[in-house]
């Protein structure tokens, strides 16, 4: 197995997704590039984006793990590159924060006609519906409603009518007890390949540990590089019936454990 600029044509087509077995990880290799997920991975689900507690002694563990893989470790977040910097002060990592399209000494993506007003709808929305809350970001707005999970049809569907009223239309995310709108064009595979073209990463083999079904866009690409895609938690309810449910070929039961298997990498 080798990693490489460029994913595997064929590789990753999914026939043997799910089949790691649960609970064990795959063997760790000096030259992995490691991928990881934030929220549901290396800090637990909090009631609201803004409670999450960072366990102490994580940002000298990411530090220390960007050293034991020759810098070869990148945060892939739905959050903004400037709260990963906050949360995981004073480490300071690569990083794709908004789903892929925010990255250190990139442009900043150009917005949609449309997008400034989608947002303040949102707002009005959020106001007129207790239990949700909007979390803006440069390129996308977040509506919350995890302390109201039965206003999640309602901000879906507010979401996907919103959406197409922009030029060019935005993208619509579910993710955990949250519905995302943001600017098209990048995705967490995508950022990963991005990452993969250059060094450190470049010619190694991608791992990339995820929770969400935004970050089943990462499985499918590490898959393709021929590398290890590795879900926390059990894996969703399929999305058509008899599908896949999830691209990750490696489970672990819960946040806890993948924590306890990272400081492992790090020894
Ligand atoms: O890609 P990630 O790093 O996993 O980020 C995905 C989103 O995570 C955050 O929301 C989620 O976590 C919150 C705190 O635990 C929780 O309250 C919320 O219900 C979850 O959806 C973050 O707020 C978003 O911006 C990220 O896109």
């Amino acid at each position: 197995m080798s990693g490489g600029e460029q994913p595997a044509a064929g590789a990753g087509s999914g026939t043997d997704a799910g089949t790691g077995p649960a609970g064990l990880l795959p063997e760790p290799m000096p030259d992995w590039a490691l991928f990881l997920d934030v929220d549901g991975c290396l800090i637990d689900i909090a009631p609201t984006p803004d409670a999450v507690v960072v366990t102490p002694g994580l940002p000298e563990l990411l530090q220390r793990l960007h050293g034991r893989f020759d810098g070869a470790v990148a945060l892939v977040s739905g959050r903004t590159l400037g709260e990963l910097d906050r949360l995981f002060h004073p480490a300071v990592l690569p990083a794709a924060g908004q789903h892929g399209l925010e990255r250190r000494d990139h442009p900043p993506v150009s917005l949609a006609r449309g997008f400034i007003e989608v947002g303040q709808v949102l707002e009005r929305f959020v106001a007129d519906t207790p239990g949700t809350l909007i979390e803006r970001k440069s390129c996308g707005y977040a509506v919350h409603y995890r302390a109201r999970p039965s206003a999640g049809p309602a901000v879906d569907r507010v979401a996907r009518a919103l959406a197409t009223v922009t030029d060019p239309p935005l993208t619509v995310v579910p993710g955990k007890m949250v519905v995302e709108v943001r600017m098209p064009g990048a995705d967490k595979g995508t950022a990963i390949r991005g990452f993969m073209q250059d060094a450190p990463f470049r010619g190694r083999i991608p791992v990339f540990i995820g929770d969400d079904v935004t970050d089943e866009d990462g499985f499918a690409m590490v898959n393709a590089f021929g590398g290890h895609s590795i879900r926390v938690g059990p894996p969703p309810p399929p999305a058509t019936p008899g599908a896949p449910a999830t691209a990750a070929r490696w489970m672990v039961p819960d946040a806890g454990l993948f924590r306890d298997w990272l400081h492992g990498l790090a020894l």
